[in-house]
């Protein structure tokens, strides 16, 4: 545009641009912070005052006297030797016109940096020219380092906390895991992940539930769900996981990004300590604690449905002579094979719970009185033709009841108790049904 408007002639205005255009550079090539340099065969024959800064040159006579293989040590961390790398950079900027690469550097105090170079071709009239601008990477390489250090500390921490973080892709109908991630779900790593494949790992009883929580994520309801997966082995795995979706500013569902925690182990110790409490440790019948919340749910059936339940009371003859003769140990072991016992004569909702001592007591869901009396004498003679270790034969007497529409727990086992008390008394190894009156409850409950 000067150039077609300038009422000079034409030799003139070029000189007067070109003036311009190396003002320009020169203002550019003295405040720039990156550090450039000019080479011929090797030899460095200007420099800005970022590159005195950056390699420590105290005074400008001493660039004519260095080399440029004087600016880095002997061998390159990648173990290259740099007069020989370097050359092949130098030859591909000669042939290319520029190129760009990583370098370790070294200034005149001995400090080793490492350094992005771009190396540029200038083919000036004098002949043709290297310029190479410099940046100093190593701050950018220490951040890079700490954030790596971070990424592995934040891994450890995902590692130890049974942690994973997922992202789910819409776009791509892809779902990316974290290395923790192919873990609990026993796959291998970097195997394409998507909707499907996931719903597939998932416990067939979950499927559902997953696939409802996670629409209901969709609609931007919060995904926090707990499931079993099942590895490719057949072993089974329960996670929890939580999630949140992404929408774009035009409210579309972008993506889902969210965690797993493998709770497999805690579940575990939580099933563990949920059996302790529930559980008499010796036999490893029900305890009492189970009994009294089991008989609290039948005796609502009862009053709301009229759904009969049974009770047998049951409690070893003469025990105490077992423990007296054979000593505390063989009392237990009976113990331990009557629970056994008994447990291969009931059924599934059958509850079997120590009630105390050598007594136990029995909760049958649906069952009538004279069906109640039936197992009970099936159990007597089970007792008294079984052969105990060390101690032989022993046998049982039982008490039998139903729960009525008037009882608490109280008065049910009140009566159970004079049921059993008469068998003792009737010559025990026997069954007695408690007569069918409708006791009143005479506790407060
Ligand atoms: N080995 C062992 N003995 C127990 C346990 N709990 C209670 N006993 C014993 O059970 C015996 C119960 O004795 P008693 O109540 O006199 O009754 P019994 O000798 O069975 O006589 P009857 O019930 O009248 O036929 C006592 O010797 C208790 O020490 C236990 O956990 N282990």
């Amino acid at each position: 545009m000067a150039i077609e408007h300038s009422t000079h002639n034409e030799k003139d205005v070029v000189e007067a641009a070109d003036i311009t255009l190396l003002r320009r550079y020169q203002a550019t090539f003295t405040q720039s912070r990156e550090a450039i340099l000019f080479f011929q065969h090797g030899r460095i024959f200007d420099c800005n005052p970022a590159a005195l800064a950056l390699f420590r040159i105290q005074d400008r006579e001493q660039i004519a006297k260095l080399d440029i293989v004087t600016l880095s040590p002997r061998t390159q961390p990648s173990g290259q030797r740099s007069d020989i790398e370097g050359n092949v950079h130098i030859k591909q900027a000669l042939n290319v016109g520029q190129v760009l690469f990583d370098w370790q550097m070294r200034d005149l105090d001995g400090r080793d940096f490492p350094a992005e170079v771009m190396l540029y071709r200038l083919d000036l009239p004098e002949g043709t020219v290297l310029q190479a601008t410099v940046r100093d990477t190593s701050e950018h390489q220490a951040q890079r380092q700490a954030l790596l250090q971070r990424e592995q500390d934040l891994l450890e921490a995902q590692r130890i906390a049974r942690l994973g973080n997922w992202i789910s892709d819409f776009e791509r109908g892809e779902i990316r895991w974290c290395e923790q991630i192919y873990q609990m779900f026993g796959r291998p790593q970097g195997e394409r992940i998507t909707h499907a494949i996931f719903m597939q790992a998932v416990h067939p009883d979950d499927r559902k539930r997953v696939q409802t929580a996670f629409d209901a994520a969709m609609r931007g309801a919060p995904y926090d769900i707990t499931h079993r997966v099942v590895h490719p082995d057949g072993s089974v795995r329960t996670l929890h996981q939580r999630g949140q979706i992404e929408f774009s500013p035009d409210g579309q569902a972008r993506r889902m990004v969210g965690t797993i925690q493998d709770i497999t182990e805690q579940k575990r110790l939580e099933a563990e300590l949920e059996h302790n409490a529930i559980t008499d440790h010796l036999t490893g019948a029900f305890n009492r604690k189970r009994f009294d919340e089991e008989i609290e749910k039948a005796l609502a059936r009862r009053r709301r449905h009229s759904v009969s339940t049974a009770l047998i009371l049951l409690d070893i003859d003469h025990f105490k002579p077992v423990n007296d003769t054979h000593g505390h140990d063989v009392g237990d072991q009976v113990l331990v094979e009557l629970t056994q016992l008994i447990q291969t004569s009931l059924r599934v909702p059958d509850l079997l719970a120590r009630w105390g001592g050598e007594e136990f007591v029995l909760l049958m869901p649906d069952t009538g009185l004279s069906e109640a009396h039936h197992l009970a004498e099936r159990l007597r003679q089970q007792i008294a033709s079984h052969r105990f270790s060390v101690v032989g034969t022993i046998t049982a007497s039982l008490g039998v009841t139903t729960l009525q529409s008037t009882d608490c727990s109280h008065s049910s086992m009140k009566r159970l108790d004079e049921a059993l008390y008469r068998a003792k008394h009737s010559g025990r190894n026997q069954v007695i049904e408690a007569p069918p009156i409708a006791s009143v409850c005479d506790q407060p409950h």
